[in-house]
């Protein structure tokens, strides 16, 4: 079996697979001081209420917080007796590499969305991630990562308005009934939710005009159903489709003998 490990910013995602086949996944928050041993117990006690034991060969980990990587290496080696490939580290392949400035890091987790969502919808797409960043992440005609845009993240922006002005207060995002607010939360919450509907609409329109071709906008996150309710933005919305990405990722390495 083989687990597959997305660490953002605010949350990680463990996914386990047979195969090609999608068995469980599981949540937890990002917190670079959790151990390798306190990773094994908490998965031990979610696989109890499954139908397979956590039998593990193989780990591939994304994470947008380098200082994550080390324990969960240690997880990997010390419970399930692996060596896990790393997304953007040197001896993880990728089917195309990245067209970006050199010396540009990007991050793993753009790396495999664009895999993903180029196994799923062909060339020439926009994917956004609404994650605690909201990227833009544009593949060309090979399935290359090209660049894209990072823009705050929805609840990032919330909690920066709570943060910097005395008087705010933290509210939750959602869509509002009205665009004017008649008060304090229904002002915040519309200038949050029509803020993006605009930043979206927006960037989209213009990587296409850059682009000057037909391109398909993919969507995936927590927060991207609640963009989609009637405003034709996506073509797609793929709450998978990190995770497919991993999967894909770790079975090209091992078609290439790679780990
Ligand atoms: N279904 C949801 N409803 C509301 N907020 C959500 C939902 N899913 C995720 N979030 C929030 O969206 C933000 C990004 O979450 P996530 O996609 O897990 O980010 P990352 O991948 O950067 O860790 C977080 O603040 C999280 O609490
Ligand atoms: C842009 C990001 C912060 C998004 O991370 P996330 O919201 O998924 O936690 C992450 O992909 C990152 O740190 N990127 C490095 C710079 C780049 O991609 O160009
Ligand atoms: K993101």
């Amino acid at each position: 079996m083989l687990l597959c490990i997305d660490t953002g910013n605010t949350n990680t995602v463990f996914s386990i697979w047979n195969g090609e086949r999608f068995l469980a996944h599981w949540r937890i928050a990002t917190d670079h001081r959790r151990t390798a041993d306190e990773y094994f117990v908490w998965l031990s006690t979610l696989i109890e209420g499954q139908k397979f034991d956590l039998d593990i060969d193989a780990c591939i980990i994304s994470s947008t917080a380098p200082r994550v990587v080390f324990n969960l290496r240690v997880l990997c080696s010390r419970y399930f007796d692996t060596r896990p490939l790393v997304v953007g580290k040197p001896d993880c392949l990728l089917p195309v590499n990245p067209r970006v400035d050199s010396g540009t890091v990007v991050g793993p987790d753009r790396l495999v969305n664009t895999v993903g969502a180029f196994d799923r919808h062909g060339p020439d797409l926009i994917v956004v991630d609404f994650g605690t960043a909201t990227t833009f992440d544009v593949v060309d005609m090979d399935g290359a990562y090209i660049g894209g845009v990072i823009a705050p993240g929805v609840n990032l922006s919330l909690e920066a308005l709570h943060m910097g002005a005395a008087s705010l207060p933290h509210v939750d995002v959602t869509m509002p009934a009205k665009v004017i607010g008649t008060n304090t939360v229904a002002c915040i919450q519309s200038g949050i939710f029509w803020g993006y509907i605009g930043l979206v609409d927006g960037v989209v329109g213009q990587i296409r005009a850059e682009r000057a071709r037909p391109m398909k906008v993919i969507a995936t996150g927590g927060l991207a159903p609640l963009f989609d309710q009637g405003f034709d933005l996506f073509d797609a919305i793929e709450d998978d489709l990190t995770m497919h990405g991993l999967r894909l990722i770790h079975d090209y390495n091992k078609e290439m003998g790679n780990g």
